[in-house]
């Protein structure tokens, strides 16, 4: 019945850039998948104690990952950014992968600070080329979010903290994404160690500016597609997380990333506000008044037209809000505060998955230290984002967000100038949870969890998924290892033990039960 109202909903997508797969229910590939379990329990009963045993070691290469502060987001930080990609691929090395390649992506476009800064390299790997056997592409990211032990940290954030009492991994980027990525490395010890053949090719895609917008990464995958990944079959993402702290889940959906900047310009440079103060027009006093008008303070956004471009609920998804397990009570606990938007489980999901929303998450270039500094900032550039939504259009979008920009700027009759740019985006992406891939992954998590999966969308973006799809002809599945209050992006980030090792196995057997299947 889900499967069914899924399949008419994906089937329903009026965008061009959804993907209109074809869609298959309970399919004679999910029954030949299903029925592959019995067949596979040997292989399960070797590998799994083997990912046990190897945890320590396991634990010690992400403790080595996570303290390389591989900060796409920071210019200064790319040598490190760099390091890490190399660290990777010493690892890849050891693991006996082959044609192990780090791609230049050239230099970085505007807006940037220094316009000779290289884009970080791409990590190719390949892990056997058995033309018997299928190819899955592993993607994952290894660069991170900035963090510092002043925005609230309890401990150094590039030191991995193993917390005995809680059982937890703490670190940046345990959850989001090095954790996970390494997942995929350990997947191929735990095999090599228990004298298990790995029974797919695998091929490694791992980019350092995902939590930039994945610049430069489309083109390489166009370029690449009937060369490296000639001969792809399926693409396996772990990258987000379970929507809640119990129950895995599986993920067909993910919204997009539009990314702005508005700067406002006026002195030449920063003044005394004794002197300047009430004779000058001031950037910020504009900004702050811009950034005022996108959004309100129920997370409606404020620029007309938005609103028009998203597709409308249908009955039939209502129907599948309303079946999964969630409450408010969790989004609290993941938020660690009570400032919901809305009470009913149906509301919040909707709003994290298929409405967009726009965050305003900072201000560079005014005073943000401690103290009180009496300055004028010369120029303030004001940064916000919108998450995309099917059937929103990134350009048709970013033409509304400068219009209405420049539109409230004039409003203020400043003799400053404004200017509003798109930094990155990233599209949105819905799938068929049914096919082989998705039935490959249930039963991988009945066999690691004991449970069903449920199905989810997620609210965060991953903005090359939609481009490897397209130009690989290929269907992604997003397959998480963390939980919903992991603190991606946030302080204190983690990662369980038991999603890090149970993970690990669930990769494993997804990837045996992909094999398994008669079809791609
Ligand atoms: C879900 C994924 N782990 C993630 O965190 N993605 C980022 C991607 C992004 C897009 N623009 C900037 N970063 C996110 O959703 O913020
Ligand atoms: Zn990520
Ligand atoms: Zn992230």
């Amino acid at each position: 019945m889900l499967a069914s109202l899924i399949s008419k909903l994906v089937l329903s997508a009026k965008s061009p850039r959804v993907p209109v797969s074809t869609v298959s229910t309970m399919s004679t590939a999910s029954a030949a998948i299903s029925a592959a379990a019995p067949s596979l329990q040997p292989v399960f009963d070797k590998l799994f104690p083997k990912v046990d045993e190897l945890q320590p070691q396991f634990i010690d290469v992400l403790k080595h990952a996570v303290e390389i502060p591989a900060v796409s987001g920071d210019e200064t930080l790319r040598p490190q950014v760099v390091k890490k990609a190399r660290y990777i691929a010493s690892q890849l090395e050891s693991l006996g992968f082959t044609d192990i390649q780090l791609k230049e992506l050239g230099t970085q476009p505007p807006p940037v600070v220094d316009p000779t800064l290289q884009l970080p390299p791409v990590v190719l790997a390949r892990y056997g080329s058995d033309p018997a056997k299928k190819t899955v592409l592993v993607y994952g990211h290894y660069d991170v979010q900035p963090a510092s032990r002043d925005d609230g940290w309890d401990t150094e954030p590039f030191e991995l903290v193993v917390d005995e009492q809680t059982q937890q991994l703490r670190g940046r980027g345990s959850t989001d994404d090095t954790g996970p990525l390494t997942g995929w490395l350990h997947v191929v010890r735990a095999h090599r160690e228990a004298g298990i053949d790995l029974p797919v090719n695998l091929l490694t895609c791992f980019e350092g500016m995902e939590e930039s917008g994945s610049l430069g990464l489309e083109q390489l995958i166009e370029r690449e597609a009937t060369g490296y990944f000639a001969g792809v079959d399926a693409v396996c993402i772990s990258d987000n997380y379970w929507l809640g702290t119990r129950k895995p889940v599986l993920t067909y959906g993910l919204r997009g990333c539009n990314y702005y900047q508005v700067s406002v310009s006026g002195p030449k440079a920063d003044l005394h506000s004794g002197v300047f103060g009430g004779i000058i027009a001031e950037p910020m006093v504009d900004l702050v008044q811009i950034l005022a008008g996108l959004v309100d303070s129920q997370g409606r956004i404020l620029i007309k037209g938005i609103d028009e471009m998203v597709a409308p609920v249908t009955e039939k998804e209502r129907a599948i809000y309303e079946k999964i397990d969630f409450s408010r009570d969790e989004l609290d606990e993941a938020a660690g505060s009570h400032t919901a938007l809305y009470d009913r489980k149906e509301d919040i999901l909707m709003h994290r998955w298929r409405y967009p929303s726009l965050s305003v998450h900072g201000v560079e270039g005014a005073f943000a230290g401690m103290g009180a500094k009496t300055v004028i900032p010369a120029r303030v550039s004001g940064k916000f984002s919108i998450r995309t939504v099917p059937d929103m259009d990134s350009e048709k979008l970013t033409k509304l967000v400068v219009d209405h920009c420049n539109a409230a700027f004039a409003k203020l009759n400043s003799p400053n100038t404004v200017h509003t740019e798109l930094i990155h985006d990233g599209a949105y992406w819905v799938s068929d949870p049914y096919n082989a891939q998705f039935s490959a992954a249930t039963e991988a998590t009945k066999v690691v969890y004991g449970v069903e999966p449920d199905l989810t969308r997620e609210g965060g973006s991953i903005p090359i998924t939609l481009a490897f799809e397209q130009l690989l002809k290929t269907s992604v599945l997003l397959l998480p290892m963390g939980r919903g209050d992991d603190g991606a992006h946030s302080v204190n980030e983690k990662l369980d033990i038991s999603n890090f090792i149970n993970g690990i196995k669930l990769m494993g057997a997804y990837l045996h039960f992909y094999a398994a299947s008669p079809e791609n």
